[in-house]
């Protein structure tokens, strides 16, 4: 289920705006990849280009490559809806369906996508999603309530159950514990290292010790300025982005001397 994607000479723009440059990165399957650096420099645009979901803002678009185990995801014909169920997405901010049950959010994509499932089979699929998201203890005894009536970290981890349930074989995350207090940050982050069995993870976060915690590749992006693109400064293994890393601005980064 877990799968490559391999970035080459990607470009991505806002109509005229170039935001980022000339990405190439190769994400392995069952790793976490961490994306790291300064705002604006185009982490999120990148992570959203991957499974083109920055494509809702009209007049953007990417040259270059995206490619999922040989399939170009911007290839003609290729239909985004579609690369969005294979690559699913976690938001910065919980964003259940609020007056939704906790069941019905778990189910929505399933049903979204035209899936049909008898009711003992959708039981089930509920079950082992949320026990999949280690949500099930916490919400088996009320699972007619709405999703809104959970705490941050709860509906967080709702929002995971809901993205795969679907099984893509990618999750993006973008800064999915900023909204979190401490402990419901870690409930996530050990959430990911069981996924990251199942899918290949890519996360952007702001907090250096959670990409030293949760991944295994970090990717540090920089900008050389306001209205300059973002670029891909230096990808690597975790450990030698942060204790051995090639290029002085990720050094100076990762060891909080600006950003
Ligand atoms: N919808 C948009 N329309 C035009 N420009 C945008 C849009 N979204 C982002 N940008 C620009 O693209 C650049 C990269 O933004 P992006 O949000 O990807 O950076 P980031 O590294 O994720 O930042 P942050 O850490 O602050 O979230 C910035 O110059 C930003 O202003």
């Amino acid at each position: 289920m877990s799968k490559r994607i391999e970035a080459s000479d990607l470009d991505i723009y806002y109509g005229k705006f170039r935001a980022v440059e000339q990405v190439n990165m190769t994400i392995e399957p069952r790793t976490v990849t961490a994306l790291i650096g300064p705002s604006g420099c185009g982490k999120s645009t990148y992570l959203r280009s991957l499974n083109r979901m920055h494509e809702v803002i009209p007049g953007a678009y990417v040259e270059g490559k995206v490619v999922m185990d040989g399939e170009d995801l911007y290839g003609p014909g290729v239909d985004p809806v579609v690369v969005r169920r294979h690559i699913g997405m976690v938001f910065q901010r919980p964003n259940p369906f609020p007056t939704m049950s906790i069941y019905d959010n778990v189910i929505a994509g399933v049903k979204l996508n035209g899936g049909r499932l008898r009711k003992a089979a959708l039981d089930e699929m509920v079950e082992n999603t949320l026990r999949g998201a280690n949500l099930w203890e916490e919400v088996k005894d009320r699972l007619g309530r709405p999703g809104s009536s959970l705490s941050g970290g709860q509906q967080q981890r709702l929002c995971i159950a809901r993205a795969i349930a679907t099984k893509p074989a990618v999750l993006l995350m973008d800064e999915p514990c900023s909204a979190l207090d401490p402990i419901s940050t870690l409930a996530i982050e050990d959430l990911m290292q069981q996924l990251k069995n199942d899918f290949t993870i890519v996360i952007v976060t702001h907090n250096m010790q959670q990409a030293a915690r949760v991944s295994d590749k970090t990717g540090f992006f920089n900008i050389a300025g306001t209205g300059k693109p973002g670029k891909l400064i230096e990808f690597d293994d975790t450990s030698i982005i942060f204790g051995n890393p090639k290029e002085k601005a990720t050094e100076d980064y990762v060891s909080g001397r600006f950003g």
